[in-house]
């Protein structure tokens, strides 16, 4: 049998991280070497305890606030479901997790209700998917605390974080609101949004993942401002701007003198964000050694501006977003997994716009209105052909790329109302280079993957009619003869639909080859 073990602080760690900071992680298990090889996989990231028996465990956990208690099903007694259930019982806010056997599985899905088990493990089990599991009951835990810490405010009638805020904050939360995040009802931002707007009341750091000009950045500050951090500031930088020097000395400060060409002491962005938000642009463009210093600064919430020798503290909540697919990037060594970790409290995708064509027609009906008032004009509108136009269109370029191509339709056409010829060669045919035109399909079939979603029944039709055509064009290489035959219409018939989305009469339709 084990002896219970005192807990294990270490005032020389050499990663100077105080332990007493790191979660406490109960583990139950009768065999002394799985314990060990439990204890070997966690002890880096989590203080821990071990309990031979449930006797054992029940003594440690009136001394100690387990944040998590992993459990061997076997055990002298009772089984590890039945000891959980009582864990739920007495000591609620233990995230629970049981480790079994194939043998054991039926006892534990109904332990999964009744004892309110967080995950269970299989054995032979394996150290990163264990240390991994139970770094999310961490968050999961994190979480949940924090949600009955908002119940219980709201129940005594807290109302002290809206008091505190005034108007210019009410401003900017109206300005960056989650319902100011353009999108059609049922859109798949709805999912992103809830989520967002759920994690923002919690101070996890928050990974935005998605293509560029998705709307990382409006996200961010969504999130910024639906935070008990809003009345603070929300910082911005863009890592992939500056070289990997300077972006230490932005970030962090440095002081006079500390390189050629530092003349006065400057204060970094963390300092300047105190008590808000610091939202990191593309971090993934970030260098190892930069990585490094990112780390640290978290890890430790202080920093050191560059040639000092003093450490300020900072309190602030990082969000960080990049187009790249992060967790590649770590598996191929060149983001440095403990930073991931670090940055993705909560992990956020943010859809590319040609997976939410829905989104398109309400979209570009407020870019109209708005890039129309920033022209000085007002009550600019967007034809039905023209939305089909738009809805048929892959956007490689995500809003950025729609802003900017009703930008041009409004400032090259009559300023009223944007019509199909108002946009460029490359939208009214569908063709980025990048992207495979929306609707061009094989010769086994029509695919749409940007079948509207949204807008009255003839707008929706008439975006999948441009899209066909489009699409049928391209394919016979902008020959009308083979075009209509494919399509049951006449020569005459064709030319119609085609004058009516306005496809005729380009140049690019005349000549252009897909
Ligand atoms: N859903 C939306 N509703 C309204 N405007 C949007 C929406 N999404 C993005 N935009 C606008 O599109 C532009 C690009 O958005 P943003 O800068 O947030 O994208 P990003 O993903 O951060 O881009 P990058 O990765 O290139 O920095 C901005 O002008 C933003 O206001």
């Amino acid at each position: 049998m084990n002896a219970p073990d005192s807990l294990p602080f270490d005032d020389t760690d050499p990663d100077g991280l105080d332990e007493a900071d790191l979660p406490l992680v109960l583990l139950v298990d009768d065999e002394v070497r799985s314990q060990d090889a439990m204890r070997r996989t966690l002890d880096e990231d989590f203080r821990i305890l071990c309990a031979s028996s449930a006797e054992e465990a029940r003594a440690l956990l009136e001394r100690h606030e387990a944040a998590v208690i992993l459990c061997d099903q076997r055990m002298p007694g009772l089984t590890g479901v039945e000891f959980l259930r009582e864990v739920r019982e007495r000591w609620p806010e233990t995230v629970r997790i049981v480790i079994s056997g194939y043998t054991d599985s039926e006892d534990i899905i109904r332990g999964i209700n009744e004892a309110g088990i967080y995950q269970y493990i299989l054995k032979p089990w394996v150290p990163d998917h264990l240390l991994q599991t139970v770094r999310q009951a961490v968050e999961a835990r994190t979480l949940q605390r924090g949600v009955s810490r908002l119940e219980l405010d709201l129940r005594a009638g807290t109302t002290a974080l809206r008091t505190r805020r005034g108007d210019r904050l009410a401003q900017a939360r109206a300005t960056f609101d989650f319902e100011r995040i353009e999108r059609a009802p049922g859109s798949p931002l709805d999912a992103v949004c809830a989520m967002a707007a759920r994690v923002a009341r919690f101070d996890l750091p928050v990974l935005v993942l998605g293509e560029s000009g998705t709307g990382k950045e409006l996200l961010g500050r969504a999130i910024h401002y639906a935070s008990p951090r809003a009345d603070g500031p929300f910082v911005l930088e863009n890592c992939a701007a500056i070289p990997d020097t300077l972006l230490e000395s932005e970030l962090f400060g440095h002081k006079r003198g500390a390189f050629t060409g530092a003349f006065e002491d400057h204060v970094g962005l963390f300092q300047r964000a105190h008590g808000g938000t610091v939202f990191l642009d593309e971090i993934g463009e970030t260098s190892p050694a930069f990585q490094v210093k990112l780390l640290r600064v978290l890890q430790e919430g202080e920093l050191r501006p560059v040639g000092s020798t003093r450490s300020v503290p900072v309190d602030v909540r990082v969000i960080a977003a990049t187009h790249r697919r992060l967790d590649d990037e770590v598996r191929a060594g060149r983001f440095r997994e403990d930073l991931y970790y670090r940055l993705a409290g909560m992990t956020l995708q943010m859809p590319a716009l040609r997976e939410r064509a829905g989104d398109i027609a309400p979209l570009a009906r407020r870019l109209a209105g708005e890039v129309g008032a920033e022209l000085g004009l007002s009550g600019v509108e967007i034809g039905p052909e023209a939305i089909a136009v738009l809805m048929a269109y892959p956007w490689p370029g995500n809003i950025r790329e729609l802003r900017n191509e009703i930008s041009r339709a409004i400032v090259l056409g009559d300023g009223r109302r944007i019509a199909p010829h108002d946009f460029s060669a490359t939208v009214l045919h569908g063709q980025t280079g990048r992207h495979a035109p929306v609707g061009a399909a094989g010769a086994a079939g029509l695919n749409l993957p940007g079948l509207p979603q949204s807008g009255t029944l003839q707008e929706r039709l008439d975006a999948i009619e441009a899209m066909v055509l489009r699409e049928t064009l391209l394919r016979h290489r902008w020959n009308k003869t083979r075009a209509a035959v494919e399509l049951g219409l006449s020569r005459v018939g064709l030319r119609a639909k085609l004058r009516r989305f306005q496809l005729e009469d380009t140049p690019a339709s005349a000549g252009e080859t897909p």
